[in-house]
């Protein structure tokens, strides 16, 4: 998978050289490249904002300097990959694991951080029309940030460890929160078995492994039912079994 991403802060998108996505990074398994917006601007002052019509506090982004970069961005391809453009926004499609499984699957995605107030809008109605690019705006929550760089960075990670290789066992993908299971994750334990008067449940020590996947899905649909029963209205009828009613 390709992404770029466009900012005029590049460098708060460093954390993508560390741990898992810096590795894949380094392995070839993501082709990941940041721009400086600013790169395509045509005046001394390097500016990208100016002021809204309509009046209004704040600026706003201008769509021609977004053309000249996002032109320039998506035109550097090997082969007419068809591309993902995401716009980090408080206004867009929240972010869901279904989302990041659905990125995962793109070839390529092209991030635009906004900031100030936000892009001109007509840049991602240009691009909506553009053949083999899709605009989606993503929402990492109901809040507002000060730029769609942070947005950009849990998107990158929540899709980069779906890709294949990314994570070492890709088993600790199905069990996690929010995974195949749409449950939340279990609680988790490890040495010392006794920490501070606080022992760990006995049956994890058991070694009797049908005891032990049956308690972690019990704890796993107590948890989803106490903290997100939404999650569990959304789970498909057949994936709670006769056992799980028992919860
Ligand atoms: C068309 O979209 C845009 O212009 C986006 O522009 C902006 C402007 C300011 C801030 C942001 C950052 O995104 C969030 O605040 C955000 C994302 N998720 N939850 C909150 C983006």
């Amino acid at each position: 998978m390709r992404i770029d991403v466009l900012t005029i802060f590049p460098d708060y998108l460093a954390p993508l050289d560390l741990s898992l996505v810096g590795k894949a990074r380094r392995s070839g398994l993501l082709d990941l490249a940041v721009h400086d917006l600013r790169d395509w601007t045509a005046d001394r002052h390097r500016t990208v904002d100016d002021t809204p019509f309509g009046g209004g506090a704040g600026m706003v982004m201008r769509p021609d300097v977004w053309g000249e970069a996002l032109d320039a961005v998506l035109a550097d391809d090997d082969a007419g990959q068809p591309a993902v453009l995401l716009v980090p926004g408080p206004g867009g499609e929240v972010l869901t694991q279904r989302t990041a499984e659905e990125l995962a699957g793109a070839r390529r995605l092209v991030i635009a951080c906004g900031r100030y107030e936000g892009i001109d809008a007509r840049v991602a109605e240009h691009y909506a029309t553009r053949p083999g690019v899709e605009v989606r705006e993503i929402s990492i929550g109901d809040y507002v940030l000060n730029g769609g760089e942070v947005a950009a960075l849990v998107v990158i990670e929540a899709v980069a460890r779906l890709l294949p290789g990314v994570v070492g066992n890709p088993e600790s993908l199905v069990e996690e929160s929010h995974g195949a299971a749409g449950l939340l994750e279990y609680p988790v334990y490890t040495k010392p078995p006794e920490w501070r008067g606080h022992a760990v449940p006995e049956v994890l020590t058991s070694g009797h492994h049908g005891k032990v996947a049956r308690w972690r899905r019990d704890r796993a649909l107590e948890r989803t039912a106490a903290r997100r029963p939404d999650l569990l209205a959304r789970l498909a009828p057949d994936a709670l079994d006769p056992a799980d009613r028992r919860v």
